[in-house]
């Protein structure tokens, strides 16, 4: 099942708005926040950390910082401050200490300190994702391969328990061929078992006109293609070359198109196929950018075969950089089982290549959930 960042959890991780990280500009602005919040406020431990590192090539604001810190605990300035645990140079901040007080007084001690500590900060809130979006397909992926078929009753159950949880996308069933996937031959009952379900997107996958039009008699109001950028993941999955199948999702992108049906796009192996091992990132760009192309309004990038890693070192260099062509929020990362993503791709002429994680940030984040794990 599925992927990314270090959210692992079951399949219940609902829709995260806005991580409003464009709120926090600095690190000042974090400690404010901090404040307001509690005195008895979580502690930013990596910053806290980062920061007794530095103190320790800062000479002499120890001893000053921690008389400082006792008067203010005796001041009672509103914070529920304890006393700094060393007064070694390599000290840490003591336990209950609270980080806008902390900062607030090693600007007194340190101009230097406070500029390296913001940088820290900025750079790790930077490296934050500014928004997630989790699209759930438990109910098509995570059904599908399952040995025996599970029944009509208990997927519909279990997509109105995943919409019950405040998912924004849960992938219903799809409108395959039932003698490729039988246990997802009862699509067109899933489907009119949930037509009244509102306020929440259903997309269904679709390999071809036929399973189009299946689909919109099904009641789909939301499709999703699916090509691959491996030759020959393609043929075992879709029975087809990458180019036949675009030539089959160029027809159904048209007859969406034409009934305003919004349509996702899959690109499945942009790690590693099964079959052929290491995919190259230009294949992986050249299907997304077709995709595209034809109107789709989101791209998963499927690492289809879980063989990614948070540093993409195991692929070499593996990344994903963000392609001219391809606005932010409509790029989507898929996990299968591990962690990781990525693509890189031709940005104005250079290749512009970061890690995962800054790719992320870029993008803000769209997941992809089914049913146990979630990561980035
Ligand atoms: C693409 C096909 C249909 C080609 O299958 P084919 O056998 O090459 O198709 P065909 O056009 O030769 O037709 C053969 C028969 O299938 C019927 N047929 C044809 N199309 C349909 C349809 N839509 N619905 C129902 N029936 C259909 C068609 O009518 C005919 O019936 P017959 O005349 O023999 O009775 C087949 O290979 C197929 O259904 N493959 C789907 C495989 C699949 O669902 N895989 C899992 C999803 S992909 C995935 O999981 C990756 C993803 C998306 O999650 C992203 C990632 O993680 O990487």
């Amino acid at each position: 099942l599925i992927p990314n960042l270090l959210f692992t959890t079951t399949s219940v991780m609902s829709s995260l708005g806005p991580l409003c990280t464009e709120n926090f500009q600095n690190v000042s602005s974090v400690g404010a926040l901090r404040s307001n919040s509690s005195n008895c406020g979580p502690r930013l431990n990596e910053i806290e950390i980062a920061e007794g590192r530095e103190s320790s090539s800062s000479n002499n604001c120890n001893e000053k910082y921690a008389c400082d810190r006792q008067q203010q605990d005796r001041s009672g300035a509103g914070f529920s401050i304890a006393r700094t645990t060393s007064h070694c140079k390599n000290q840490m901040v003591s336990d209950s200490s609270h980080f806008s007080w902390y900062f607030q007084h090693r600007q007194y001690s340190t101009v230097n300190s406070v500029k390296g500590l913001r940088d820290i900060g900025n750079k790790l809130l930077r490296s934050m994702p500014s928004f997630v979006n989790i699209v759930e397909v438990g109910p098509r992926d995570g059904l599908q391969n399952e040995k025996s078929i599970v029944p009509t009753s208990v997927k519909i159950e279990l997509i109105y328990k995943l919409v019950a949880t405040g998912l924004p996308v849960v992938e219903a069933t799809s409108f395959v061929s039932p003698k490729w996937v039988p246990q997802l031959a009862d699509a067109k009952d899933v489907m009119d078992a949930i037509r009244g379900v509102q306020g929440v997107r259903l997309p269904v996958l679709t390999p071809n006109l036929k399973g189009f039009e299946a689909a919109i008699a099904a009641g789909a109001k939301e499709i999703a293609i699916f090509a691959s950028a491996s030759e020959s993941f393609s043929k075992a999955n879709i029975n087809c070359s990458i180019k036949e199948s675009l030539a089959r999702y160029s027809d159904v992108a048209l007859a969406a198109k034409k009934l305003a049906i919004p349509i996702r796009g899959y690109v499945s192996c942009v790690v590693g196929c099964p079959i052929e091992g290491a995919v190259p990132p230009s294949k992986v760009a050249y299907v997304a950018k077709e995709l595209y192309d034809m109107g789709c309004s989101e791209i998963s990038l499927g690492d289809t075969i879980g063989i990614g890693t948070p540093d993409g070192n195991q692929f070499g260099g593996f990344v994903y950089c963000r392609p001219r062509w391809l606005p932010v929020r409509k790029g989507c990362f898929r996990k299968c089982g591990h962690r990781g993503c990525c693509v890189h791709a031709q940005r104005s002429g250079h290749k512009e290549q970061c890690g995962s994680r800054q790719a992320l940030g870029r993008w803000g984040l769209h997941l992809q959930a089914s049913g146990a794990q979630v990561g980035v």
